[in-house]
């Protein structure tokens, strides 16, 4: 990305006045607070809201001619299994619609032509196998094909997005706990929903200490994150100290809790996003939400490589991407009310992008 070094400063101040400290300032929580009366459905703000979208702003990057093809992102979602095809289709679409340039899919042989059906935009690699299909004499040779075949693409993705319709099926679980610890080794970043998460919360190490992991859990996954790691039941009084409790005992790795307004924590900051959003509450959000995460955690780890600043690329990707995935989803209920689908808020994530940092903008620098 070439950008002038006036712009690059100007985008870092941007975001060190949006994080300074845990709390936001007076004028920060009057901004938000302004912005959710004016354009929220949902939501509350609080003393942990952050100024979500300044950091979006900030952490996209311009559009210019001398971009070439992979340089605003490439993503690859590992999921999609013979019961479940929709996520990871979510996942990979939502990731080009905001902005990357190539979105591939891992998935099982069963999945895999339904879901290049649904769109010609995704790469899908039919490469995946569950149980029913591998005799166990053959488990050896074919984990390591997966693993070989993953490989060759590894080091050429900003971001993984591991679990959206991966299904539970313990060999392919195997065979994904593999390309995980692959992917750790080659620094790649990973943002862990659906079953990822399943796997996750039943082998911890597979992201523990790793700060380039991103957890998404919802209401019942993190429910079960909770209770394996901290021993206890989900504290919703004291809700963002257990969150930062639970990412600190996990090593650092950011977690994205979420629900009515999102907390979002490393281990050493809590932040809440709580502008727009939708009272509907159909499958597949969260699938949108970690394509986009994706996305933004690949732009965040740019921006801070390149200005050297001391902030973490994985908390503001999921500020920005909670940001933006409410905000579609707002303006998808203002048109579709109670019909509103998941297909819906992907259509509305151009516009919505649109909206709040507009390709011209001055503060799109
Ligand atoms: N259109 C699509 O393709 C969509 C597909 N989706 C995909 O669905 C997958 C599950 O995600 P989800 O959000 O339903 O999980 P969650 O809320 O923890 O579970 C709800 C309840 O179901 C149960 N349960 C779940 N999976 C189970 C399994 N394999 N085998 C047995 N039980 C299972 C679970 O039971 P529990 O584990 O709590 O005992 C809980 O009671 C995931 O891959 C996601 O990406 C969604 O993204 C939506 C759109
Ligand atoms: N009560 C709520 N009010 C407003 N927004 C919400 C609420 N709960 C969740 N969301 C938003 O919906 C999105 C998806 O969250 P959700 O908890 O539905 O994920 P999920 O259960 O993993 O979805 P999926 O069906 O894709 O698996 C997130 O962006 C989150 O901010
Ligand atoms: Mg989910």
């Amino acid at each position: 990305m070439q950008q002038s070094y006036g712009s690059i400063v100007r985008r870092q101040q941007q975001l060190i006045r949006c994080l300074v400290g845990d709390y936001c300032s007076k004028d920060t929580l009057h901004l938000v607070n302004k912005g959710i009366r004016m354009q929220s459905v949902m939501g509350g703000g609080g003393p942990l809201e952050v100024e979500a979208l300044s950091i979006l702003r900030s952490i996209s990057p311009v559009l210019d001619s001398t971009k070439h093809k992979g340089q605003a992102g490439k993503i690859a979602v590992i999921g999609g299994c013979r019961e479940y095809t929709g996520a990871p289709y979510f996942a990979a679409i939502s990731a080009l619609k905001i902005g990357a340039d190539l979105s591939h899919v891992f998935c099982t042989r069963d999945a895999a032509p339904v879901i290049k059906g649904y769109s010609p935009e995704l790469i899908v690699h039919p490469l995946l196998e569950e149980s029913y299909n591998v005799r166990d004499e053959d488990k050896t040779s074919i984990s390591k094909k997966v693993l070989d075949e993953v490989d060759k693409w590894m080091e050429r993705f900003d971001c993984l997005v591991i679990g959206p319709g991966l299904g539970r099926d313990p060999f392919l679980l195997d065979c994904v706990s593999d390309i995980m610890r692959h992917a750790r080794r080659s620094n790649v970043p990973m943002v862990i929903d659906g079953d990822g998460l399943f796997l996750v919360t039943n082998s911890i190490d597979l992201v523990k200490g790793y700060p380039l992991a991103v957890l998404t859990p919802n209401v019942n996954e993190y429910k079960r994150l909770v209770n394996k790691v901290l021993d206890c039941e989900v504290n919703e009084q004291d809700g963002p100290q257990q969150l930062l409790s639970l990412a600190k005992s996990i090593g650092g790795v950011t977690i994205l809790r979420k629900g009515k307004s999102d907390y979002i924590s490393d281990g050493k900051a809590v932040k809440s996003v709580s502008i727009y959003g939708s009272p509907r509450r159909c499958g597949g959000q969260g699938d949108i939400l970690s394509g986009s995460v994706a996305v933004f955690v690949g732009w965040g780890r740019e921006l801070v490589s390149k200005v050297k600043m001391d902030e973490n690329p994985t908390m503001l990707g999921c500020i920005a991407g909670s940001a933006l995935v409410r905000k579609a989803a707002s303006v998808a209920f203002q048109d579709n009310k109670r019909s509103t689908l998941t297909t819906d808020i992907i259509q509305c994530l151009g516009t919505s992008f649109e909206a709040l940092c507009p390709v011209g903008s001055k503060s799109h620098v």
